[in-house]
């Protein structure tokens, strides 16, 4: 009955190749350990920045077997103790050609685990390891917004990680069948993706429970733990609303399972409802968490991430302290975000049209932007028109492989059609009649 090695660590990806869907991320990472080995690092530490499960570990890990490198892994105790660090810091890149390895990268996972009331010294000999370093270092962390990891911030590249959607772990999860030769149905592994909140590991550790030994998965063998990611967002915004003080409000921030890009539109969704009795809090509050969103754009665009803090207390303590709040009810209810729900409906037709616009960008050497803006409308057009429709619903669905239905709904040719005549408007009027 024993486990044998742990699915995770079996399937954990060797080569940055092999890392699903972290493309921006991978493309920073090989940029700095490049100018690492061309000796002017801009900065001599990254900080991998990302949900639990997404990735971060790996892609350190990956980097390191694809380049060579040996990984020394560091923790808090290392370096108060100090004299691990001598140990790791001591000798040169040329020494670990020794032993076949370019060099070595020093591996610092979860910082942001360590206590900083109790252990400022750590945190301050972490500072002092990169300025001093011969080596790169790579830091993992899940959230290092609290100002008190802001000079550990200053000292490194920062590099987001991108929550992995239902798509990408199924595609984890296909994998890990395949190598397994289990047969697993496609519920069972939607189940399993489904409930992991985006994290990796959460979902092979399902699938593993679930799979293991067995040479068919159904549905009905799955029994997915409450791991509840909407569960805590349920937690995290019923702590908001129901926050009095600023610290209070804001302390949601700092729990593992808090992820501000869901968070947003949670908050935006619930805020009218929950402050109904009072339109200068809803007021107040949308104002602060649209703010929020206006420093997320700097950030982004900037890069300027010491503003994370004032972004995270926006969006709140920002909608928790307002003026006039209505008294809460001890339980608010609480809904599923329609954005959220509007963008799960209409992901097949926006792929397949992201599919088309790229197909399109690439025969006519045009940008992306220009196809959606310029050509788009004139095959939706073009697709209206008695004289061409046949000829190019026929091109396209041969071209894509798609099926007529697909086609007509990537070019939006029943929303086209809904206000004009023939087949559209059947269609189209029953979508109108639900709103
Ligand atoms: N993007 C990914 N592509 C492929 N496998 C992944 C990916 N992200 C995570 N995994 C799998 O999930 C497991 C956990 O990933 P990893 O340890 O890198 O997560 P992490 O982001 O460092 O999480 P934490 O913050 O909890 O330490 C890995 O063993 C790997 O098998």
């Amino acid at each position: 009955m024993s486990r044998r090695i742990p699915w995770v660590e079996k399937y954990r990806p060797r080569r940055l190749s092999e890392v699903v869907n972290q493309e921006e991320a991978k493309k920073a990472l090989l940029d700095w350990i490049n100018d690492w080995e061309k000796g002017k690092p801009s900065k001599k530490a990254v900080m991998l920045v990302g949900p639990p499960g997404t990735g971060k570990t790996t892609l350190a890990y990956a980097l390191a077997n694809e380049r060579g490198y040996e990984v020394l892994e560091l923790n808090a105790s290392d370096v108060r103790t100090g004299e691990r660090i001598r140990q790791v810091m001591g000798g040169s890149m040329k020494m670990g050609s020794l032993f076949g390895f370019k060099g070595r990268i020093i591996l610092f996972d979860e910082v942001d685990g360590l206590n900083v009331r109790e252990d400022r010294g750590g945190l301050a000999a972490i500072v002092e390891l990169i300025r001093e370093s011969t080596w790169p270092i790579i830091m993992t962390a899940n959230n290092p917004w609290d100002p008190k990891f802001r000079e550990l911030r200053d000292e490194a590249e920062v590099i987001q990680l991108k929550p992995l959607d239902e798509d990408d772990i199924l595609t984890i999860l296909r994998r890990i069948c395949n190598a397994e030769g289990i047969k697993c149905e496609e519920d069972a592994l939607k189940l399993i993706a489904e409930s992991s909140g985006g994290d990796v590991r959460a979902a092979i550790n399902d699938l593993q429970a679930a799979a293991e030994g067995k040479k068919v998965l159904t549905k009905d063998d799955v029994t997915v733990t409450e791991r509840a990611h909407q569960f805590d967002m349920f937690k995290i915004l019923d702590k908001v609303f129901h926050a009095r003080r600023f610290e209070e409000a804001r302390s949601v921030t700092f729990l593992p399972s808090f992820d501000w890009e869901s968070y947003y539109p949670w908050a935006l969704d619930n805020i009218p409802s929950v402050y109904a009795k009072s339109v200068e809090a809803v007021s107040e509050a949308l104002d602060n968490l649209s703010l929020s969103d206006v420093v997320r754009g700097r950030i982004m665009k900037t890069q300027e991430w010491e503003l994370m803090p004032y972004m995270l207390e926006l969006m709140t303590a920002g909608v928790a302290l307002v003026r006039n709040k209505p008294a809460l009810a001890r339980f608010v209810r609480l809904t599923f975000p329609e954005r959220i729900r509007l963008l799960a409906k209409t992901k097949e037709i926006r792929q397949m049209r992201d599919a088309l616009i790229n197909r399109l960008r690439t025969e006519l050497h045009v940008s992306s932007s220009e196809v959606s803006l310029y050509y788009m409308p004139l095959l939706r057009l073009m697709a209206t028109s008695d004289a061409f429709k046949k000829k190019l619903l026929e091109r396209l669905m041969k071209i894509m492989g798609y099926s007529l239905e697909s086609v007509e709904k990537t070019l939006g040719i029943e929303e086209v059609s809904a206000g004009g005549e023939g087949e559209g408007t059947k269609r189209g009027s029953t979508k109108r009649s639900r709103g």
